[in-house]
């Protein structure tokens, strides 16, 4: 069947928050399309780590099964991190269930997962090639219900400030305004990558970034991109200046900010608002604004987060590998 859950912002759309069920217990997690481990704090953390999450208990659950000998370990681009044990055990995803999915018990969390008391770990939902667990790697949720899903794509519906949602096996075409724009995927690297070769900023002229290559990627919050789109963006704000103290570009937050298009593979020019890049103010008195769009390392791979996924409503086909794009509803 089907699944559809809420994806809740977290204050300031630092990411988005969705309830899965595990063994039967409702935990809040972060669903990320830029890495392929689901973890979950849980009640073999020590206590300091616990404290404030919600965390699956194992031996409560009639249908965890340890997965001897298993570990992961994880490292995420931010230098975030995670490592522990293996299991399995039947999760729910709003109505799309999985028995026998690989749930991986964290016995080490890096601080800023510790902190970040809304989020109780990660769905990854890249390529399954991309996952940790050893000596056995093993699939995301995603690659073990496509099966049983009635169409092989999950959608994010992310929203500024607002309540959205990531939905499985059914592509909700009341959500975005006219049709899907499908672009092929490569997914040799493991994430939902595409080409990302010409951009535009506001109403001035599209420019080339030849052989630019993005993710599309829910996980991460920003929109780190090449430094040529980078300084061609900010060199159209006022004041906007790279703030090394803060590490990244700030402006004032009166600046008028143009939109942005990027290039989808070739066949489609993605709008981010100009008001979704006016990230969130880095002081007090809320003069000094931070960008939500940053520089990435030159002719790297650039991340297209949720900075992008608010302006645009993002189909993941994992039958043909594709990806579709639409301005939201
Ligand atoms: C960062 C997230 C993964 C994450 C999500 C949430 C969190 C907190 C809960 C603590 C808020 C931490 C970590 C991202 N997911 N695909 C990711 N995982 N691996 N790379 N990225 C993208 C990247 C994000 C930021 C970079 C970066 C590369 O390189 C330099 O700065």
């Amino acid at each position: 069947g089907t699944g559809v859950v809420t994806a809740t912002p977290e204050q300031g759309d630092v990411e988005y928050l969705s309830p899965v069920t595990i063994g039967g217990q409702t935990i809040n997690m972060d669903f990320d399309s830029g890495s392929s481990d689901l973890w979950v704090f849980n009640t073999e953390l020590a206590a300091g780590s616990q404290a404030g999450h919600s965390n699956f208990n194992p031996e409560t659950s009639t249908t965890f099964q340890l997965l001897q000998g298993a570990s992961f370990e994880i490292s995420y681009g931010d230098g975030s991190g995670a490592a522990g044990n293996v299991g399995t055990d039947t999760v729910n995803i709003g109505g799309a269930t999985v028995t026998n999915q690989a749930v991986e018990l964290a016995t080490a969390v890096s601080s800023s997962f510790v902190q970040d008391t809304q989020s109780n770990g990660l769905v990854g939902l890249a390529f399954s090639k991309l996952n940790t667990i050893k000596p056995v790697q093993q699939k995301t949720f995603f690659d073990n219900a496509i099966a049983t899903l009635p169409i092989p794509v999950f959608t994010a519906d992310l929203r500024h400030a607002a309540v959205g949602a990531y939905e499985f096996g059914n592509i909700d075409s009341t959500k975005f305004n006219g049709s899907l724009s499908w672009t092929d995927v490569n997914a040799t690297s493991g994430f939902w990558q595409f080409s990302s070769q010409q951009f535009a900023v506001g109403t001035g002229p599209t420019m080339n970034l030849a052989g630019g290559q993005a993710i599309a990627d829910t996980g991460t919050t920003l929109m780190i991109a090449d430094p040529s789109i980078v300084n061609a963006y900010y060199s159209q704000v006022q004041g906007a200046v790279n703030n090394e103290t803060v590490g990244g570009v700030t402006f004032p937050c009166a600046a008028q900010l143009p939109d942005l298009a990027v290039d989808i593979g070739g066949n489609y020019m993605a709008t981010v608002r100009g008001d979704d890049i006016n990230f969130s103010p880095v002081d007090a008195a809320g003069t000094t604004c931070f960008g939500g769009l940053q520089a990435g390392t030159a002719g790297g791979l650039q991340i297209y987060g949720d900075i992008m996924f608010k302006s645009q409503f993002v189909a993941f086909n994992g039958g043909n590998n594709s990806i579709g794009m639409a301005p939201h509803q």
